[in-house]
């Protein structure tokens, strides 16, 4: 069996095109443009290809685009002010500070810094708390992608098995809460797992976010099953060059799984278009107005 391959640059584009037709609505009836600021401290080589493509694709939208770039040694009241500064810019409506942050700076510290009504990391403890009590809330924006290509192959995931591969804050707990809303029965694995290929193998959803390149093997994988790869991985290519790939055997899984995501070109364009959802949102809930759903 050879699995169908999800799309999720096409995916990525429609919702992105959303937005974009949104945005100017919004620009044309109440003369508001949706503003992301965006905070790089250091040169973190991974998060540099994140934000490249983040100002391209927010511009693209029609959305404000508001880049800070500091050096490596800002200190963490340098960042604070940084962000109560955004907190209190009308143009602002969504914060993203970049992670992983250097040893100076307490990440968890700015992200409670952050108005919660324009995380749109979806980061902040009382979005997180929302998400899962099933209050309306800022979604993380690559737990919220990973779901929605899941749904491009179960509309309805409802009874379905679903494992989610990871546990941290920013991926595995809130790609779990959003799978448990969605009624599916949930597993969260991590690196206390015990025998990790038997609870992965009884998987319909495979959902995996551990930042080990192409650990999940084909024997891993229940035949037939959809694989979530959020892994972004850059290891030494040929001649030189580095590429890009996910936590899961590409090759191998493609002999077993149903659907799968591939790297580049599934989760990580996803992340970019939830994000530049999520600051339209933020931007409509701060006048009053009802976002529509994506
Ligand atoms: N596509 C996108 O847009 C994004 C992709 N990513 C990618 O997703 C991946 C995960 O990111 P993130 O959640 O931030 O990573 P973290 O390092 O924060 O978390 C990794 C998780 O995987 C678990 N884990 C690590 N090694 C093993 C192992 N050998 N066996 C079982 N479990 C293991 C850890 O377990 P424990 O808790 O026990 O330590 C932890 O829960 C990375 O590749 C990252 O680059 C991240 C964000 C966005
Ligand atoms: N506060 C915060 N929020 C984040 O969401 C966040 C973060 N920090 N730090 C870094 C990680 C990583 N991340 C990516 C998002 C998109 C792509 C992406 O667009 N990938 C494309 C293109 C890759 C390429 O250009 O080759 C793809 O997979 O096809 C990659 C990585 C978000 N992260």
């Amino acid at each position: 069996m050879t699995a169908r391959i999800i799309d999720g640059k096409a995916l990525a584009e429609s919702i992105r095109n959303k937005v974009a037709a949104e945005a100017a609505e919004l620009k044309r009836s109440h003369g508001i443009v949706p503003g992301l600021a965006a905070v790089l401290v250091g040169e973190n080589p991974a998060s540099q290809v994140y934000v490249r493509n983040k100002v391209k694709q927010t511009t693209e939208a029609g959305l404000a685009s508001f880049e800070h770039v500091l050096p490596a040694e800002t200190t963490q009241d340098d960042l604070l002010a940084l962000v109560r500064q955004l907190n209190a810019d009308p143009k602002v409506h969504g914060i993203l500070v970049q992670l992983p942050l250097p040893p100076q700076i307490d990440p968890d510290l700015v992200i409670a810094t952050i108005d919660p009504a324009k995380d749109v990391d979806g980061f902040h403890v009382e979005n997180a708390g929302r998400l899962v009590v099933g209050q309306e809330s800022l979604v993380p924006c690559t737990p919220q992608g990973s779901v929605l290509l899941a749904k491009t192959v179960h509309p309805d995931l409802t009874g379905l098995e679903a494992v989610v591969l990871g546990r941290s804050n920013i991926v595995g707990k809130p790609v779990a809460q959003l799978l448990i809303a969605e009624s599916a029965t949930v597993t969260v694995a991590h690196s206390r797992t015990r025998d990790l290929e038997a609870v992965c193998r009884r998987a319909d959803i495979l959902v995996v976010a551990v930042g080990r390149p192409e650990m999940v093997k084909g024997s891993w994988i229940k035949p037939g099953a959809t694989v979530i790869d959020v892994g972004i991985n850059r290891v030494p290519g040929e001649n030189g060059k580095s590429r890009l790939v996910g936590d899961v055997d590409f090759k191998e899984a493609m002999e077993v799984a149903g659907a799968i995501t591939p790297v580049p070109g599934g989760v990580g364009p996803m992340t970019i278009a939830c994000l530049l959802a999520n600051t339209l949102k933020a931007a409509m809930v701060a006048n009053g107005l009802t976002p529509p759903s994506f």
